[in-house]
């Protein structure tokens, strides 16, 4: 952090970085996002692979991702025009102008040096905020960062709320950091880090700096970049009341965004006991007049159904739906993007997805981490609160929604939220749960827990298009593998002529698709083939998409690309309020179940496949166990035929 000094004028951008980044996303002054954005992210994975294969490749390189995401809005696979015949800035400009949409404030597209009062009023009365509340105290001896020409870019302030926190120092700081690297952060941004430690602006500084790195495939002018965000990087010593420290928060921000409109993203990094406090008093009092704002809630959401329902109804008191974003960063993976990219997208795939031809499916998130570090679960929220309640419903909503009526994410929501509400309520019978058996120091605190840290349960959607189909959900901690995966089964070829070619076991003929996040992200797709040469034998093959060996790039992290939803105004991995409760009435008579039986999880061992009761329910409910590793079997015709199904089942 040598030399670093807080300057009143920002950092130059780079060359490569102003028109691409600066003017699309941003605009002079101008909205920059909303519903019709969306379309940007969603067409992802495929237009990067189309782009990378056309001439693009250094120029996608030379202009960072920001121009890769504006080219996935092309619906088609060809060098853009625009992109050959006039000059990138104009046209992407003129198209984000365009698609402007403000979900959470009012905005305009100039940057006037004192504002009309038609925009306060407007603004205020979606804010629910007074208009004499516009004109924020000026912090005389602060420095002010925002001083560009009215036409460069409409600010951005970004807070995280709890700055001194792990999730802060170890995600949020180094995701917005990634972002503002890569270009996808407006030219006029500013952090702010707000927590009741008394610290300065360098402290802050460098307590990120310790957990910033640059891309390992995306190096250059790391320490420029590092030095640009870190000038840009505010602390805010909020005391011990919030209110007043929300105060500060705005006077700060206002002072640096001048008089430009300019949009707000609170991220509340905090313990969810702090969360109302912050949550109501920035409502009140940091909230922009003259652009959107948007906040970011950290999972668990809520401890029962109950609970959690109070703080939706505390948050929709002061804030719009629209403006809320509930963050769960293990739907930032890829893996839940390729779900309904690989349905939506792929005639061979889309038509089967019903219960007609998938026989079940296991959604597996399991993880090595031991419970040292997970102390937050043991006799607090535990892995159905945690894990179960967000990740797992919002996969299994995903995967089983109808087609929604576009990409927007309220027409997601609205097909997502049909599924959970059509979720069958959990019998205990079919869940097993698990402890992780800690032989560390704090064994007496954990044994005296019954919080479980592993859950598999058979769960079934009563609706036309899933009934009867089981999906079963195992997840864990304390495991022998990072695993996080969803297999698909398909149900068995009617009338297989190969039947009995494969000898006692017609399970083994299963095809099977997998969608894997870790250990490595692969697609993966069981069939079955003949081995080449004379006589007739059956191999169980795998069509492999591992993506190590198809991308050459080192993939985001998930709160990056949630950070980037969250800008965009894009809703679609991010529970709705209705969502939230509809999920809650999943779970909760089986939590009160759990509870008020004291029902004893299963202990099992560290580094192990979790509790042996797993491998009964997948039994019970139909799930096959593929692990023959040499079934050589002899058909019927008397040939020799091997089956040799190198999927084995991950029963953790
Ligand atoms: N850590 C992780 O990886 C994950 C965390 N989460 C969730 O994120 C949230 C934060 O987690 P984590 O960072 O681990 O928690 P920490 O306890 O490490 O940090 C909490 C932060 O909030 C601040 N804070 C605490 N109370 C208040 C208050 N009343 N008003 C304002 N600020 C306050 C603390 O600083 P100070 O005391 O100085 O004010 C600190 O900066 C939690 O809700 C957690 O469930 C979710 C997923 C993963
Ligand atoms: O939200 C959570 O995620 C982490 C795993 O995060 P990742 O970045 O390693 O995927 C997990 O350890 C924690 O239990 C859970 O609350």
């Amino acid at each position: 952090m040598a030399g670093l000094a807080v300057s009143a004028s920002p950092a130059p951008a780079p060359a490569s970085f102003r028109p691409a980044a600066a003017a699309s996303r941003f605009g002079p002054c101008a909205q920059v996002a909303g519903p019709a954005a969306n379309f940007r992210t969603r067409v992802c994975g495929l237009r990067c692979l189309i782009a990378a294969k056309l001439k693009f490749r250094k120029t996608l390189k030379r202009h960072g991702w920001q121009l890769r995401r504006n080219l996935e809005v092309r619906a088609n696979d060809k060098v853009p025009d625009w992109l050959e015949a006039t000059p990138l800035t104009e046209n992407i400009m003129s198209r984000d102008v365009q698609l402007a949409y403000d979900s959470g404030g009012e905005t305009s597209n100039t940057c006037p040096d004192t504002l009309d009062s038609s925009v306060i009023e407007q603004s205020s009365m979606h804010h629910k905020l007074n208009p004499s509340e516009t004109h924020p105290p000026v912090l005389k001896e602060d420095p002010v960062l925002f001083d560009d020409p009215p036409e460069s870019a409409a600010p951005l302030c970004i807070a995280v709320i709890g700055a001194t926190g792990e999730l802060a120092k170890n995600k949020v700081f180094p995701a917005l950091f990634a972002l503002y690297y890569s270009g996808f952060l407006p030219q006029n941004v500013g952090i702010f880090g707000y927590s009741r430690k008394t610290l300065t602006d360098e402290d802050l500084r460098s307590m990120i700096e310790a957990n910033l790195t640059c891309r390992v495939d995306h190096h250059e002018n790391c320490d420029e970049k590092l030095n640009e965000f870190l000038k840009r990087t505010y602390y805010i010593d909020a005391g011990y009341d919030n209110k007043d420290g929300m105060v500060k928060l705005n006077s700060k921000m206002s002072q640096i965004e001048g008089n430009c409109a300019a949009n707000r993203i609170f991220y509340l990094a905090v313990p969810q006991e702090a969360l109302l406090d912050v949550a109501l008093s920035l409502a009140d009092s940091a909230q922009t007049m003259q652009g959107w704002n948007r906040i970011i809630i950290e999972k668990p959401f809520g401890f029962t159904g109950l609970s959690s329902h109070r703080v939706t109804q505390s948050l929709l008191s002061r804030f719009e739906e629209e403006q809320i974003y509930r963050i769960d960063h293990l739907l930032g993976k890829d893996l839940i993007e390729n779900l309904t990219v690989l349905r939506f997208s792929n005639l061979v795939f889309e038509p089967l997805w019903s219960r007609t031809y998938i026989r079940n499916v296991q959604v597996i998130f399991s993880e090595e981490t031991a419970a040292e570090i997970q102390g937050r679960y043991f006799g607090n929220y535990g892995i159905i609160r945690d894990i179960v309640h967000s990740h797992i419903l919002q996969t299994i909503a995903l995967f089983a929604m109808e087609p929604p009526v576009s990409l927007d994410g309220e027409d997601i929501r609205d097909e997502k939220v049909k599924v959970l509400r059509s979720i069958r309520q959990v019998n205990l019978e079919d869940v097993v749960l698990g402890q992780l058996k800690d032989t560390s120091v704090k064994v007496d605190r954990y044994t005296k827990s019954l919080t479980p840290t592993y859950f598999a349960a058979a769960m079934y959607i009563d609706n036309s298009r899933w009934d009867g189909v089981p999906f079963l959900i195992k997840t864990g901690i304390g495991l022998m593998e990072n695993r996080a995966e969803i297999r698909i089964q398909f149900r068995h070829v009617p009338g297989n002529i190969y039947r009995e070619r494969f000898g006692h076991d017609i399970d083994l003929d299963t095809n099977e698709l997998i969608l894997r996040d870790q250990p490595e992200e692969a697609i993966l797709l069981k069939v079955n083939n003949k081995v080449p040469g004379l006589g007739l034998q059956l191999d169980a093959s795998e069509l492999n998409l591992l993506y190590r060996d198809r991308y050459n790039v080192e993939l985001p992290d998930s709160y990056e690309h949630l950070l980037l939803d969250v800008l965009d105004g894009d809703s679609h991995l991010f529970m709705r309020s209705d969502e939230v409760a509809a999920a809650w009435n999943v779970l909760t008579p089986l939590i009160h179940e759990i509870d008020q039986n004291r029902i004893a999880p299963e202990l099992y061992e560290a580094g192990g496949r979790g509790p042996v009761n797993a491998y009964y329910l997948a039994a019970k409910h139909g799930i096959v166990k593929i692990v023959s590793p040499d079934c050589t079997t002899r058909g019927s015709g008397g040939g020799e035929m091997h089956v040799t199904p190198k999927f084995t089942w991950q029963g953790i």
